[in-house]
């Protein structure tokens, strides 16, 4: 992949010539009837098409020699009619298809240093199997997806992720896991392949930008299922007016009935209903973050609650050591050097944190006490890290309440003034950090985190929507409280430890709730599966990639909240466009049922309320103007109707309001200035 990808999934511009040439073939080859048949309402558009482009070929055969304009007229205006559908759905594809070919084009193939038994072999990439070992170093692509085992490197992976800033992948943590087609750009790693050829992170990327794995939703389904069943109605509606008009003496005519007929089924809604569902998942792609499905934009905007993490979600996340608090009887630079022992070869931003504030304050400590020593590697179970130095000597650093409790385990005792130091840190939204030696405990640190500009305001946004939000965090109590009031979120809780976000998750969809989540960690796999909507940062690992049902390429865990929006605003669109195309064609009905039977009793006149130029006029307006409504509204349907937060309830009826009542009254309209256009010519 070459780096002109990278913007490709952010490129914002609508249209291109190169996509509206591609969607004017595709319309015309979408016309076969076997991809028509799959939307059965513009089938029926179709067979129609059929029927009167043969009378007006063989009108001798079909008696109707003194209708070849007219029938001629309404074939045209039939074909466009289906033809507009078809642009619909060809422009919402039209974009994904564009990126798929670009990055289908910079897939190159790429040589990989494959380990086998007597040393490195090199082999194309494509001839990688899972299970499969190779060596990756400075200036080389990585050549599949894998797990790093072994190294450490910073990897540019502007490819997929359009951000330029290299990042670091090294074994075990939660940022071990590489893709293929990004590049090692400083040291060297070694690969375990996780994905066999055609199954890598990019080659479902394609398919994903392509449709090609495009399935109904549900939805969709269940709406088609409605519109087929209305378009049988009006079928049946149509075929029986035959009869009775027989009975009154009254001749119909065969092409007048097919047009009442496509005027009466929802080919609005039948022409872009595919169009509404592609361009949504193609929002979410725009936004940088993949949906495994649309099923899975479809539940982001019928979620009901949203679970998110406190430290990297709601905060900045780079929780900074600020200060050192000694309790008891220790002084500050007995805690300070104790904290940095315990932290020495502590990883984590708070581990290095902690000595970068050593070195602000001048502060020093004997590095060398920590040679050789075991190194105690954080863990969200024992919120503790530290090390067991060579001299038997133990040393924590963790959570006030895990330390307190380890101290005791060694027979030592709690400061008296430690839970009043760590309270007021906590009450301030800081995270105290109790430091111990053996039984000793020392003191506290600081450590400080910001809440993310603008989050109370997203809250209430979603509080307006109706959705509730709830803040898991492995943090105490009252610092949990305090960030918890600060951002505005509904509801916390504290202490966590993984398998409680699970136990949330549950708990919410036991009681008829749709659940969101995002996370990176393995650990967080298994809810990121149990959830309705599970988002996984690109930057994570393989695990919780392969559990979510979304990934976020820029890997900003609060996106989901706009996810959530998006899915809104898809499941808004189709229904507004649903109302509006049964209301229109409700109304189209008082234009052409009284043109039809002026043709053969012109004393009805008095049923002509709109006051139409002539009945074969006013039945042609009543065709052009539901021919001429699709693409008039395919900017709506690719774009989205526009979205104020607000509860279901009201959303709702707000909608029929204004898009049913619109229904109604826009044909009446439209259909009154075309005929006095037509009526010029007939
Ligand atoms: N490097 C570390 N060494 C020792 N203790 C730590 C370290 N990092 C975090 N802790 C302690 O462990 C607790 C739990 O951390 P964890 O990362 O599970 O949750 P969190 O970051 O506080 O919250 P969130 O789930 O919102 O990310 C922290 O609140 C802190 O008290
Ligand atoms: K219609
Ligand atoms: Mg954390």
């Amino acid at each position: 992949m070459s780096s002109n990808a990278s913007s490709q999934l952010k490129r914002k511009s609508m249209l291109s010539s190169a996509i509206l040439n591609q969607a004017l073939i595709q319309s015309l080859i979408k016309l076969n009837p076997v991809t028509m048949m799959k939307n059965p309402v513009m089938f029926v558009v179709e067979i129609g098409t059929f029927i009167v482009l043969l009378m007006t070929v063989m009108p001798g055969y079909f008696g109707t020699e003194d209708r070849v304009g007219f029938n001629f007229t309404v074939f045209l205006i039939l074909l466009f009619t289906g033809l507009f559908a078809n642009f619909a759905e060809a422009l919402a594809e039209g974009r994904g298809k564009a990126q798929a070919d670009s990055l289908k084009k910079s897939k190159q193939e790429i040589t990989a240093n494959k380990l086998t038994g007597s040393g490195i072999k090199a082999v194309p990439s494509t001839e990688l199997r899972k299970g499969d070992i190779v060596k990756v170093s400075q200036g080389e692509m990585i050549p599949g997806d894998g797990e790093v085992i072994e190294g450490l490197a910073s990897v540019d992976e502007s490819a997929i992720t359009g951000e330029s800033a290299p990042v670091i992948k090294e074994t075990g943590g939660d940022f071990n896991s590489v893709t293929g087609g990004t590049r090692v750009v400083s040291d060297s790693i070694k690969v375990r392949i996780t994905s066999d050829p055609g199954e890598s992170f990019i080659d479902r990327m394609i398919s994903l930008v392509e449709g090609a794995s495009r399935q109904k939703t549900p939805n969709e389904i269940a709406l088609n299922i409605l519109l087929t069943t209305l378009t049988l109605i009006f079928l049946i509606v149509v075929v029986t007016l035959g009869p009775i008009a027989d009975y009154v003496g009254v001749e119909l005519d065969v092409a007048v009935m097919i047009a009442l007929l496509v005027c009466l089924i929802p080919t609005t809604i039948g022409g872009l209903l595919s169009a509404i569902g592609i361009a949504g998942m193609d929002r979410v792609t725009q936004f940088n973050v993949l949906a495994m499905s649309g099923k899975a934009v479809e539940a982001a905007g019928d979620i009901n609650t949203i679970i998110l993490d406190k430290t990297g979600t709601i905060t900045f996340g780079n929780r900074m050591a600020s200060e050192f608090v000694p309790v008891g009887a220790a002084s500050l630079s007995e805690l300070a050097a104790w904290a940095a022992i315990s932290s020495v070869k502590d990883e984590t931003p708070e581990g290095r944190s902690v000595l970068e504030l050593m070195k602000k304050d001048h502060l020093p400590y004997d590095a060398a006490l920590a040679a050789g020593g075991e190194f105690i590697e954080f863990k969200a179970e024992t919120r503790m890290s530290g090390i067991d130095l060579t001299d038997g000597r133990r040393v924590r650093k963790g959570a006030v309440d895990a330390v307190i409790q380890w101290a005791q385990e060694q027979g030592g005792t709690v400061p008296a003034d430690l839970k009043a130091s760590g309270d007021a840190i906590a009450s301030e939204g800081g995270t105290p950090l109790a430091v111990a030696m053996d039984g000793h405990i020392y003191g506290l640190i600081y450590l400080k985190d910001t809440v993310k500009p603008g989050m109370k305001e997203r809250f209430d946004t979603l509080r307006k929507m109706g959705i509730k939000t709830i803040m898991c965090t492995g943090d105490n109590p009252l610092t949990a409280a305090t960030i918890a009031r600060e951002a505005g979120v509904d509801d916390f809780i504290a202490e966590s430890k993984p398998e409680d976000k699970i136990a949330v998750i549950r708990k919410e969809q036991a009681a008829g709730k749709l659940v969101a989540m995002t996370g990176d960690g393995t650990n967080d796999a298994p809810a990121l599966a149990q959830a309705d909507v599970g988002l996984a940062m690109n930057s994570g690992t393989i695990a919780a990639k392969e559990a979510a049902n979304m990934v976020d390429l820029d890997s900003d865990p609060s996106k989901i909240i706009e996810v959530v929006g998006i899915g809104k605003q898809l499941l808004m669109t189709r229904g507004a466009l649903t109302t509006f195309s049964i209301a229109n064609d409700i109304a189209k009905y008082f234009a052409i049922i009284p043109a039809m039977f002026m043709v053969a009793i012109p004393e009805m006149d008095a049923l002509n309320i709109m006051a139409l130029g002539s009945p074969l006029s006013a039945i042609l307006s009543a065709l052009i103007f539901n021919a001429i409504i699709i693409p008039l509204l395919i900017p709506l349907a690719m774009k989205g109707v526009a979205y104020r937060p607000m509860s279901s309830q009201k959303l709702l009826s707000r909608n029929l309001f204004i898009y049913g009542l619109g229904g109604v009254a826009a044909p009446f309209i439209g259909i009154k200035v075309i005929d006095l256009f037509v009526h010029l010519f007939i």
